[in-house]
């Protein structure tokens, strides 16, 4: 007996594991925790889905008020912690930046599209949708880089699944909705879609489109189990694009959008990474961006998160550090990769240059927080 456990000890990661998956109960989580299963089913797991009821699930009220998205993942990671379930499926975009304690992402498989899509009336495109439209969106972030096109839109804070939103505007009350291409992939909904929106006009959200696989720190076992599913340049990207929010909500609470893409550089495969700060009402549209070595991502996103801060000092609110560099030295804020503003040209409707906001008033900074 104990020679066959020292035994199937060695081979413990090869072993068929039974495991027990938490999930949340909408369409979209268990469509993502059920694509997971299967993975690990591929490679000889067997794996029961577990139903966690969440506070964001069942409350209708507003999601700032219950916490923000993190009410999604806290119920599934009271079931971790507790011992219920051994591993959790989340939308990585759902998941707040901090880490958690005991509690460790095994896991990033390979990313989605991760832009957002339009859903319109007549088939529309954001071009067409015209002064005074109304947009269906909770998301800070979307009405933001929406409002900073300048085309007159207007906007209105919805709740609910990705079914109940697309149906808002099937059945005419809204002119459109915006929401995660990945959503609408996962779904079977893509038809649905009238447009993909070009990341030129609308960052996504950091992590959006990426699932983040959990499990207890201390289960070495279904780590090694969940670690086969991990795409390592998703990872890498997602690490870049969640730096740059950690870095920016500690120094301001404004709409983030941030997106990161392998790309082949000279020395080989670098990280580009773009990122949009903002305000709701448009007046701030602040995009940078800055190229890096793909094992450099943590720093790569905060040396942009400092840019933003930097360069948005004056409307963002109080950067953690705020160095006194003369005019034109940048070099204390890319000390590897290079930095430029981008983009490179003019985009949106209105043609206005990024930094050129007209009426930017930082006495309403107090009236432009994040909810
Ligand atoms: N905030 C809700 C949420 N969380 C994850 C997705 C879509 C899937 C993804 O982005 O990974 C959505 C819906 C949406 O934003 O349209």
């Amino acid at each position: 007996m104990s020679a066959a456990t020292a035994y199937s000890t060695v081979r413990k990661a090869a072993q068929p594991l039974t495991l027990r998956l938490g999930t949340r109960r909408s369409a979209l989580a268990t469509t993502q925790s059920s694509w997971v299963a299967d993975q690990l089913r591929a490679q000889g797991h067997t794996v029961d889905l577990v139903t966690i009821v969440t506070e964001g699930d069942t409350s209708t009220a507003s999601l700032s008020s219950l916490g923000g998205t993190g009410v999604f993942a806290a119920a599934l990671r009271r079931a971790l912690l507790a011992g219920e379930v051994d591993f959790a499926v989340h939308s990585l975009k759902d998941l707040p930046t901090a880490p958690e304690p005991g509690l460790t992402i095994a896991a990033v498989p390979v990313r989605e599209d991760p832009r957002d899509v339009l859903v319109a009336t007549d088939g529309r495109t954001l071009g067409e949708l015209g002064e005074g439209a109304v947009v269906g969106t909770g998301s800070p972030r979307r009405v933001a880089q929406l409002a900073a096109l300048g085309m007159g839109l207007s906007f209105k804070d919805i709740r609910g699944n990705v079914d109940t939103r697309i149906a808002m505007v099937h059945d005419g009350s809204l002119d459109a909705v915006v929401l995660a291409r990945a959503g609408l992939a996962r779904l079977g909904r893509l038809d649905d879609a009238t447009e993909s929106i070009d990341p030129l006009q609308m960052l996504p959200a950091p992590g959006q489109g990426a699932l983040a696989v959990e499990c207890r720190a201390d289960d070495e076992t279904t780590r090694a189990a969940l670690a086969v599913l991990d795409d390592a340049d998703t990872r890498a990207c997602v690490t870049a694009e969640r730096a740059v929010l950690a870095a920016l909500e500690a120094g301001c609470s404004a709409p983030v959008g941030a997106l990161a893409e392998v790309v082949e550089g000279e020395d080989g495969l670098e990280l580009s990474l773009r990122a949009f700060v903002g305000s709701v009402d448009g007046s701030v549209d602040l995009r940078r961006s800055l190229v890096g070595p793909v094992t450099d991502a943590p720093s790569l996103g905060h040396r942009l998160a400092a840019v933003l801060l930097k360069d948005g000092a004056d409307v963002l609110g109080e950067p953690e550090e705020r160095p006194p560099a003369p005019a034109g030295d940048q070099s204390a804020t890319r000390p590897r990769a290079s930095g430029h503003s981008w983009p490179p040209d003019p985009p949106g409707a209105n043609g206005a240059p990024p930094l050129a906001a007209p009426d930017r008033r930082p006495e309403n900074d107090s009236t432009e927080r994040a909810t």
